[in-house]
């Protein structure tokens, strides 16, 4: 029935709105509908805020009765934060649900639906199912694996340089595209880079419009197992947002000392050496569900090397710079053969502006 994409679509429009915002929890969008006309929306702002079906059933009131709820995610029926929504649905008197995409939850996969039927709803699964699992990716991966949804972003010329054999990188792609990092670092709960980075581009790390902090800032994280990061790196001067320093315990006791009273710093000891895995897990368990990787190359190729990749965001500014000794996206060991290599699915492939390209896609790993 066309009317049901129509209708799902407004409500995965709705769920969009609040990108960045949620989590922990999933983008979910809400729409009530009563003889085509809808007469309620909503969309889940923030955790531990109502959730897209409250919004939209309370909006809608006695026009519920007897309407139809598209929702984007199952209505969930376990006691979270707030009352089940799956409840809420049946109190409401709507008479038809159609949902997107069960939860994949195990705690809730399938029982919000039976909730519905029970209570005697007519419920429709898998409308734009596609877009809805694509639209709570990051939700989906950490729900099931409770690590961080990896995202490498890297920025290189046609020849694939990041910077120049003099170290210069200053810009490689245009405004444009750099105002996209700063949205992509806005929807992250984290972003990651090695001390070589640190040392060589002295990041900020923030999520800037026109140069002035905008939106979330991310947690920033900075592998650093000797504890090289300088004292006067601008990422510990701003107090823009909370900066994680990932050592390990053969770091010299003194910079651990210094570097531990730099304020906003919170050092995270891990075993030597340090392991992608290890950082993951760690940052999984202090709750960060998306991490966006931004080099340097050498943390991009343990990265890689881990398979601890779930999305690549390369932008190919169209420029040449040569220099057999210029660095390149990906260090670190490499593959031995082009069999090893990793192909990337669910590509999409965009001009930015004349100059620039942007690449998504996903590695295949199995
Ligand atoms: N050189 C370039 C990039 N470079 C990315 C990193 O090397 C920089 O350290 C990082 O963007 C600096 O972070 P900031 O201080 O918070 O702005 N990334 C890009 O997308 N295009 C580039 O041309």
């Amino acid at each position: 029935m066309e009317q049901d994409t129509r209708f799902m679509e407004m409500a995965l429009e709705l769920a969009r709105t609040a990108r960045g915002q949620t989590s922990p929890n999933p983008l979910v969008g809400a729409v009530v509908v009563k003889n085509g006309q809808v007469v309620g929306m909503g969309a889940h702002l923030r955790a531990g805020e109502p959730h897209a079906e409250v919004h939209a059933l309370r909006m809608a009131g006695e026009q519920a009765k007897g309407a139809t709820l598209y929702v984007t995610l199952e209505p969930c029926s376990h006691h979270g934060k707030t009352p089940p929504c799956a409840e809420a649905v049946v109190a409401s008197g709507i008479s038809r649900v159609v949902v997107a995409v069960l939860d994949p939850n195990p705690m809730v996969a399938g029982k919000g639906i039976d909730v519905l039927r029970v209570a005697g709803i007519d419920v429709r699964i898998g409308v734009r199912e596609q877009e809805a699992k694509k639209l709570n990716e990051v939700f989906f991966h950490y729900i099931q694996t409770r690590l961080p949804f990896v995202t490498v972003k890297t920025a290189s010329t046609l020849d694939g340089k990041i910077a120049t054999v003099t170290g210069h990188s200053r810009w490689i792609t245009g405004e444009a595209a750099r105002s996209e990092v700063h949205e992509l670092r806005r929807t992250h709960d984290a972003i990651l880079v090695g001390v070589g980075t640190v040392l060589a581009d002295d990041p900020e790390l923030t999520a800037r419009v026109q140069g002035e902090l905008y939106g979330r800032q991310p947690v920033r994280v900075i592998l650093d197992s000797q504890l090289r990061t300088p004292l006067n790196a601008r990422l510990l001067q701003d107090q823009a947002a909370p900066t994680w320093i990932i050592t390990t315990p053969s770091a010299p006791e003194e910079r651990r000392r210094t570097l531990s009273h730099a304020k906003g710093v919170t050092l995270i000891t891990l075993d030597a050496p340090l392991l992608v895995t290890d950082v993951l897990k760690r940052l999984g368990e202090l709750g960060i569900t998306s991490l966006l990787v931004e080099g340097g190359a050498e943390v991009n190729g343990s990265f890689l090397r881990a398979r601890a990749i779930q999305k690549i965001i390369s932008y190919v500014s169209l420029k040449l710079v040569g220099g057999s000794q210029a660095p390149t996206p990906f260090g670190g060991t490499g593959f031995a053969t082009m069999d090893e290599a990793v192909s990337l699915t669910n590509l999409s492939i965009e001009q930015v502006n004349e100059q620039d390209v942007r690449i998504i896609g996903y590695p295949q790993w199995e």
